[in-house]
């Protein structure tokens, strides 16, 4: 199987290009080459395959199997690869996801997708679509007990499920011990992806992700633009927000006129190569 290895921010995917290759089983193929120390190593897996609806369709798969509905950082890789690899001249295209249909804009600079601007879509407030257990209409500052600790949390689907935690010290958060119990809490129905956030100024905000299904990883397109939206209801920020990850920056803007987010951020290739079955 050939495939071509990306990240966006240090999220990275092995990206394989279904116009021309066929995988019996994604969910098995997502653990094994997934896997750091005897796969290629990446935080999941993600299928470009031609869609009836739209120019292209994005199917992605976290570290440990699971579906993700959809993916900030891989949607920008995924269009670099269509146009970087020829297959589309278009720098405007659409790609289907499980999450819905995506917009995206590509600068190119030599021949070369450079940076990629996304209309994520709106985002969704009601708790029974996100999914997360709770009484309200929706789920902003909503004390939640972890661990046996209170703490306050923002729900927000932008297709998959995130709740946003703000805190003043995320350096020394031991998300290895805190993220699990968060992502297999009973309120949330399909697990989550959680954004632990502390917010700089009204037009900046840092945060670590712990993503349903493959744990810590260095950023998180869809927990950026779930993280501006957290900010916004809380009033913690301004309409546009430069979300600073692990990884690197996205610009998030939440368009309250068109109630639309735009997530704009690079997509890198890092290698290609041939996964070879034992
Ligand atoms: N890293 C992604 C999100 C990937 C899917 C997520 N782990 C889920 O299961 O919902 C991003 O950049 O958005």
């Amino acid at each position: 199987m050939e495939f071509t290895k990306m990240q966006g921010l240090g999220n990275d995917y092995v990206y394989v290009n279904c116009f021309k290759e066929k995988i019996e089983n994604p969910s098995e193929m997502a653990v094994k080459v997934s896997d750091r120390h005897f796969g290629i190593g990446s935080d999941g897996l993600i299928l470009i395959k031609p869609s009836e609806v739209a120019d292209f369709e994005m199917e992605m798969y976290n570290a440990d199997g699971s579906r993700g509905e959809m993916c900030g950082n891989g949607i920008r890789c995924v269009a670099k690869y269509v146009y970087d690899y020829g297959l589309t001249d278009k720098t405007s295209i659409s790609v289907e996801t499980l999450g819905g249909i995506k917009y995206l804009d590509l600068t190119v600079e030599h021949g070369k997708v450079t940076l990629v601007k996304v209309d994520m879509g709106t985002p969704i407030l009601k708790p029974e679509l996100i999914p997360i257990v709770a009484k309200g209409e929706t789920v902003i500052d909503e004390p939640i007990m972890v661990g046996g600790k209170e703490y306050h949390m923002t729900g927000v689907s932008m297709g998959n499920p995130h709740d946003v935690v703000f805190m003043d010290d995320i350096k020394n958060l031991e998300i290895e011990k805190i993220g699990p119990l968060f992502e297999n809490h009973e309120r949330f129905p399909n697990r989550i992806n959680t954004e632990f956030v502390n917010v700089i100024d009204r037009h900046t905000a840092q945060m670590r992700v712990w993503e349903r299904g493959s744990g810590e990883t260095l950023a998180c397109g869809t927990g950026a633009c779930a993280v501006t939206v957290a900010c916004i209801l809380n009033g913690l920020t301004e309409n546009t927000v430069t979300v600073k990850l692990l990884g690197g920056d996205l610009q998030i803007e939440w368009d309250r006129e068109k109630n639309t987010v735009y997530m704009t951020g690079p997509a890198e290739v890092s290698f290609d190569g041939v996964w070879k079955e034992k």
